[in-house]
């Protein structure tokens, strides 16, 4: 079974590094492989005997850019140098690596990119330490204007390598070659934009190496989590596959509820129930034919419900509604110690009141699924949470104060695990940006929960699924169609 894939941030990055140096790999040989693996993703793009114009930094990313340059030129290529700074102040591998390269270093802010059939952006990897500007902008500017295709070595400089955002401005790459792992800002945008196709060459970095100095950060696809999705066995019953319970709304806000239970029941829920405001028990009986309907009065009724225990997954907020009632659905349901799945309007009822939810939900399974702005709410008075720039950290963070696994959703979705397990979803499309689509996402992590699938895994499996389904469909997806989607991203997985 293949490996989850590990992602490595870029202190991670540079400890394995160092480790793979210490295990008897030579700096120099690492940065050999490195601008060798550049060289030959060069070759694939520009014809023979082509025009490739290098623009070098001056840390070890510009080492790599030398290396490459050299072999590229002794492949036929016409190939000219540019370096940012001075070759006086190159030290290390980077200086040895320049002594490879037989022609002209001019400075980087004066060469011409306009009669290039491949730009090398070799001026900065995960050593960005700063936003761009002077010579160094001048050069990206250049570069981006041109026109011609941009290979990025290890990443587009100016993008930060931990949280992929834009320091100051950015190389627009075509094609990326990182090295032993992708990093963060291959997957967050917008630095997975800037990336353009993005291949991991093998350094011989070995994976336990990579393992050990990262190993909690993942990209979100399926050996991550297939292990843990169910297969109903020959003699399985439906109470076996468990029992979703989703709370709806009132009478003219019922749509939601409905779009999370058909997910639940899609997803392989033995049986799904909506527990509906009495007066919206006509609205929701009209439109419910295999999911069954329940009476619910607020949280009084909602413990009463909870007192079957083959209730065992639960999805609250979609269209519940922002009020106290709303809160003490939540307490209750926090008590009851089911799954739980808590979205919209559970989040956002708690306004500025995070700390209610410190180290509520340990010891169940739970996620909570907050869009940006339901994030930014319920965490208002927590920068701790809120502050920092990677939205891996932030997730992390809110999933450690909550004990909840946390899913902070956008284009590049990111799922952490109050142990630090994290993951970042790319497969993706914009036509997910639908009303209802965050519905149906509850419904399918709360399903998958329902089977005993966990928390982390059934999150990053909703989240995938969910995308997958969304991408299968493509323009005019509405959030109705998600559900009926799902049995053919099932089958394809379960194959
Ligand atoms: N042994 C290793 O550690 C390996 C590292 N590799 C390469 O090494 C890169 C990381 O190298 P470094 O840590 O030297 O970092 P970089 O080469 O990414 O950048 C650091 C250099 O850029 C300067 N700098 C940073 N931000 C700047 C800004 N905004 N404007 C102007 N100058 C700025 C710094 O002063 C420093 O000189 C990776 O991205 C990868 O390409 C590869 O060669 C493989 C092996
Ligand atoms: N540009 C995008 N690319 C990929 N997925 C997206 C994009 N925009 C939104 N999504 C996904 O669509 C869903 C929208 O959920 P949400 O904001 O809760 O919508 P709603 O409240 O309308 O149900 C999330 O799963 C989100 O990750
Ligand atoms: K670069």
């Amino acid at each position: 079974m293949t490996a989850p894939e590990l992602v490595l941030t870029p202190s991670e990055m540079k400890q394995a590094d160092r480790e793979a140096i210490a295990s008897g790999i030579p700096g120099i040989e690492l940065m050999r492989r490195a601008g060798r693996a550049v060289a030959d993703a060069a070759e694939k793009i520009a014809s023979s005997g082509g025009r490739i114009v290098v623009a070098a930094g001056p840390g070890l990313n510009g080492g790599d850019g030398f290396i490459a340059a050299a072999l590229l030129a002794e492949r036929g290529y016409r190939v000219s140098l540019g370096l940012l700074g001075s070759l006086d102040h190159l030290t290390g591998d980077t200086l040895e690596a320049a002594r490879d390269w037989r022609g002209e270093t001019p400075p980087a802010e004066e060469i011409s990119f306009h009669d290039a059939d491949l730009i090398v952006d070799a001026l900065f990897g995960t050593g960005l330490a700063r936003d761009l500007e002077g010579a160094a902008r001048l050069v990206v500017e250049r570069m981006n204007a041109s026109g011609k295709p941009i290979l990025a070595v290890d990443l587009p400089s100016g993008i930060d390598g931990s949280t992929g955002e834009v320091r100051g401005l950015a190389v627009k790459a075509t094609h990326t070659v990182t090295f032993a792992a992708r990093k963060p800002c291959h997957l967050l945008m917008p630095g997975r934009a800037f990336s353009g196709t993005v291949e991991v060459a093998d350094i011989g970095i070995s994976r336990e190496i990579l393992a050990a100095k990262g190993g909690s950060l993942f990209a979100n696809h399926p050996p991550l989590w297939l292990h843990a999705l169910p297969k109903p066995g020959l003699m399985s019953h439906k109470y076996e596959r468990g029992h979703t319970l989703v709370a709806s709304g009132g009478a003219t806000r019922t749509g939601a509820a409905r779009l999370a239970a058909r997910a639940a029941l899609r997803v392989g829920s033995g049986l799904v129930t909506v527990a509906s405001p009495p007066e919206a028990l006509g609205v929701n009986a009209a439109h419910l034919t295999a999911i069954m309907l329940r009476g619910c009065d607020g949280p009084e009724g909602l413990h009463a419900i909870l007192q079957d225990t083959r209730f065992n997954s639960l999805v609250l907020g979609p269209a519940l509604g922002i009020h106290s009632g709303t809160r003490a659905m939540v307490a209750v349901a926090v008590q009851a110690r089911r799954s739980l799945v808590l979205d919209a309007d559970a989040l956002t009822s708690f306004e500025g009141m995070a700390s209610e939810f410190r180290g509520a939900f340990r010891g169940a399974p739970a996620v909570l699924t907050p869009h940006d702005g339901e994030f930014s709410r319920l965490f208002k008075d927590h920068p701790d949470i809120l502050d920092p720039a990677s939205k891996i950290e932030k997730t992390r963070r809110a999933a450690a104060y909550t004990g909840a696994v946390v899913l902070l959703k956008g284009a590049d979705t990111v799922i952490a695990a109050p142990d630090g397990r994290t993951a970042i979803n790319e497969n993706g499309t914009p036509y997910l940006a639908t009303a209802g689509s965050g519905d149906t996402l509850c419904g399918l992590i709360a399903g998958l929960m329902a089977q005993g699938v966990p928390a982390f895994e059934a999150a990053c499996a909703g989240v995938w699924i969910h995308a997958e389904a969304g991408a299968s469909f493509g323009p005019g997806l509405i959030a109705e169609d998600l559900a009926e989607l799902v049995p053919g991203v099932l089958r394809n997985l379960l194959k």
